[in-house]
Formats: C-alpha cells, sequence, structure tokens
C-alpha cells in the first residue's frame, strides 16, 4: 500500500505572512496525523520563506509517522539539520537557492561520485535515502549506483500532461518503476499530485512506497476541511 505523506509547507507559508503562530504549524501536523497521513513531509530552503529550521526541530521532537526531509544537501546547514534530527527519511532535491519550486531531478550521472558519498553520510546515521529524479531510466540506473535506498520520481510533467493524455503521461514512468524495481531500489513520488490524477498515478505503477503531496491538498483543504481532504487522498491511494 502507498504512503501518504502530507508536505506542509504551505502551512507554514501562511503562518510566516503574519508573522505570529497562526496556523500552528507543528499542531497542523499532528492533526494530519490524526486525519490519517502515514508521514509529514517538509522541504526547508536556504531563504526559510515556509518550513524554518527550526520548525524541523520541534516537528521531530512529535511526529509519530514517519517524518521526510526534503531539501538540497549542497546546503552545508541542510546537512546539519538533517544529521541533528534524523528523520526516517531523507530526500535530496538538486533546487538552486530562491527556485520558486522544484523543477528538476538530479542528474545522477553527472552527479554519481558526489551523491555516493551524500548518501554515506545519511544512512551512515540510519537515515534512509531518496534522491529526486526526473522519469529517465539512465537516473534511475545511476541512482542505484550512489546507493541510495529509493528514488522520488518527479511527477510535474506527470501532472502537466494528465488531461491532455494520461496514458502518454504515464508512460515514461512506468519505464522508470520497471527499471527501480529490476534494481532494487523503493519508489517514492511527489510533486503536483492532486485529488485528480493521483489514483491513476498509484494504479499504475507497481510498488509505489509513498507519494508527498503539498499544494493540493492544502488548497483543497480550504474548500474540504483538513480531515475530509486527508481521507479522499488516502482513498485515492486504495486500489
Ligand atoms: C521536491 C518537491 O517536489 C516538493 O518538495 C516541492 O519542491 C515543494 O516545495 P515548495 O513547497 O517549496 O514548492
Ligand atoms: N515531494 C513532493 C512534495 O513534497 C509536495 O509537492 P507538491 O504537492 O507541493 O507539489
Amino acid at each position: 500500500m502507498t504512503k501518504l505523506s502530507v508536505n506542509i509547507n504551505k502551512i507554514a507559508t501562511l503562518r510566516n505572512s503574519r508573522g505570529g503562530n497562526n496556523p500552528d504549524l507543528v499542531k497542523v501536523a499532528l492533526d494530519c496525523e490524526r486525519f490519517g497521513a502515514e508521514g509529514i513531509t517538509v522541504h526547508p530552503r536556504p531563504d526559510e520563506r515556509h518550513i524554518r529550521y527550526k520548525d524541523v526541530y520541534d516537528l521531530k521532537s512529535v511526529i509519530a509517522t514517519e517524518f521526510n526531509i526534503e531539501g538540497n544537501c549542497r546546503e552545508q546547514k541542510f546537512v546539519d539539520l538533517v544529521l541533528e534530527n534524523k528523520p526516517a527519511q531523507v530526500t535530496l532535491v538538486p533546487d538552486a537557492e530562491g527556485q520558486i519550486t522544484s523543477n528538476h531531478g538530479w542528474d545522477t550521472i553527472k552527479h554519481e561520485d558526489y551523491l555516493k558519498e551524500m548518501v554515506a553520510v545519511f544512512k551512515s546515521a540510519g537515515i534512509r535515502v531518496s534522491i529526486f529524479v526526473d522519469p529517465i531510466v539512465e537516473m534511475v540506473k545511476a541512482a542505484a549506483l550512489t546507493g541510495t535506498d529509493r528514488i522520488e520520481l518527479y511527477t510535474e510533467a506527470y501532472a502537466h500532461n494528465y488531461y491532455d493524455n494520461r496514458e502518454k503521461a504515464i508512460l515514461p514512468y512506468v519505464a522508470a518503476a520497471h527499471k527501480a524495481h529490476e534494481i532494487g531500489l523503493g519508489i517514492n513520488a511527489g510533486h503536483d499530485l492532486d485529488l485528480h490524477n493521483l489514483k491513476y498515478f498509484a494504479e499504475s505503477i507497481p510498488g509505489l512506497l509513498e507519494v508527498s503531496i503539498g499544494h493540493a491538498l492544502i488548497s483543497d483543504a480550504l474548500y474540504l476541511g483538513l480531515e475530509n481532504t486527508i481521507q479522499l487522498y488516502l482513498k485515492q491511494l486504495k486500489h
């Protein structure tokens, strides 16, 4: 069964817009768990425009499900943060500073040696590692050479092309997933997954272990309520 990890970046965006503690990020994380989320994802960025580094410490001490920290391991501050908090999983994402949102996966061929080094750093601290990649078979193959436990398939292209032709949009993901299985990598996925495109994705990707969803889920919660929204997302993952 695929686990739903709720990305709470957008809750922090809302909180930061007024400088106080409303909404309370920790409370929202705990409520997400209470409402059925099987993990909590955060993606602290160097400018701390949503998740602050301090939030990670606050969350780590209370989260009972799988805590997933995403970010760019080229930032030493990020590496230290992850090692000090020891989440269940770290997801390595190659974002440039100031980027609006993630827009590409790692070039695992070009950066194989570097990634191998970083994967070893996190794994020796007992942290499961996932590498964010585009759905390209060659990138999946090279990811395996780094020693990573999992890959996270970057699903923006799938989400973008879903309405046009979902059968075509899913093809590179199916090929990437088959390769990942063949070489023993676990599969996560995320970015722009939503209530419309999630079910077909989860049904089409065998052995999908986890999806992390933030933007659409938090937006849906404005209309549907957080508890109901989480239940609806969980329903899409049951097949
Ligand atoms: C790696 C990924 O796809 C998501 O974590 C995405 O980057 C969310 O980050 P923002 O909330 O900053 O857009
Ligand atoms: N790893 C993807 C993630 O955490 C959430 O991405 P999005 O749903 O906010 O696009």
